[in-house]
């Protein structure tokens, strides 16, 4: 089986690839990626050798491209995670979301559908999304499959746009599709622009903690590992057409999970207790910034048997623990491309 897996050199992307390389020695996969800021070779060292492994740099948005490698690789099966992904600099520049995580999309299906022209037996297209879709919730509640989409920001709006496509190309020229949509994801090698990523730098390097507007609001985070695990069991058992809600059932407010993180990182480099607190600056609110996220993910759990296999703080520990002995990564990552969106947009 050839499996195209996009953005597999991001974040959750590489957890994907290296998960299915590992788990299935007879599949082959290819992974495609830009090699934006976010994505990053070194993620994927441990197994770019493997002899069922193969890097391909393409932009999705680029059709010509696209459709050249369909016709050349005849890929089985795609699993789409290539896109931009962080919402302050959706707010900054909506246009690169459009084009990378709408057209990029596009581009995916239409390479897709054209090389097996309405043949697609043993054939599905996967594409991996975001609770954000659904917008935000107020003090309760939870977002099911169900739920309606109402996404506020742009990044949501575009990956909203390119979920509508998935199911439009499935109802319109029977593509198999499934869809996922998931909560917050921290873990290893994610970009230090995110908030825990962000912030453990921070502290690494003992600089302000911007905690947006007031920090009381909640999302419910997953780690990266096992989300890959649920991509996994969609992927193979997962209904055709249908939607999966993934979650960690751990809802946070932001400055509760600030102080804990900080708690934690002060006892990792034995610093005296509340010592990285001190760092927690309240900043200008980000622009439309949602409430709550919160997912129901009774539906994966009951249907194809999967919970989180770690609790947050396991997850947390490793996590910090992989940043404190990657500091190497850490600094490439961080020394060219890097915008502090804080510094650069809300100051
Ligand atoms: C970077 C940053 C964030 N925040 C707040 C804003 C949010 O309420 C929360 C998490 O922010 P972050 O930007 O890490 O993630 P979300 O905006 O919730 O979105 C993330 O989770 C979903 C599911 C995706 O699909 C996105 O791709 C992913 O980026 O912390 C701050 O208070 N300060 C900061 O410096």
């Amino acid at each position: 089986m050839k499996i195209l897996i996009t953005g597999g050199a991001g974040f959750i992307g590489s957890h994907v690839v290296r998960l299915f390389v590992k788990k299935y020695p007879d599949y082959q996969i290819y992974n495609l990626d830009a090699l934006t800021y976010a994505g990053n070779l070194e993620n994927l060292k441990d197994i770019e050798k493997e002899p069922n492994y193969a890097f391909i740099k393409v932009d999705i948005t680029d059709e010509h491209a696209i459709s050249e490698l369909f016709k050349t690789y005849k890929f089985d099966n795609v699993i789409h995670l290539a896109a931009e992904s962080h919402v302050d600099r959706s707010i900054t520049d909506p246009l690169s979301f459009v084009k990378t995580n709408v057209i990029g999309t596009l581009n995916l299906l239409n390479a897709f559908k054209e090389l097996w022209k309405g043949d697609f037996e043993g054939k599905r297209f996967y594409h991996i999304s975001t609770d954000e879709v659904y917008g935000t919730l107020g003090e309760t509640g939870l977002f099911t499959e169900t739920t309606s989409y109402d996404p506020n920001s742009p990044y949501s709006a575009s990956k909203a746009s390119s979920d509508h496509f998935v199911r439009a190309y499935g109802e319109t020229y029977g593509l198999p599709f499934v869809i996922s949509n998931c909560s917050n994801n921290y873990g290893q090698n994610q970009f230090p622009e995110k908030l825990i990523p962000l912030f453990i730098n921070n502290i690494i390097n003992k600089t302000p903690l911007p905690v947006y507007g007031d920090g009381n609001y909640t999302r419910d985070w997953l780690y990266v590992v096992d989300h890959a695990i649920a991509i996994d069991l969609v992927f193979h058992k997962g209904k055709n057409a249908e939607t999966y809600n993934i979650g960690g059932f751990n809802e946070w407010k932001n400055i509760d999970l600030v102080k804990e993180l900080c708690k934690q990182m002060d006892a990792k480099l034995g610093n005296p207790e509340g010592t990285s607190e001190q760092l927690i600056t309240f900043v200008k609110d980000r622009p439309g910034h949602d409430l709550r996220y919160a997912i129901d993910a009774s539906k994966i759990n009951k249907e194809l048997g999967w919970s989180p296999s770690v609790t947050f703080q396991e997850g947390l520990k490793i996590t910090i623990d992989w940043y404190l002995s990657n500091a190497n990564w850490l600094k490439s990552v961080t020394s060219g491309a890097y915008q502090n969106y804080y510094e650069k947009q809300y100051s």
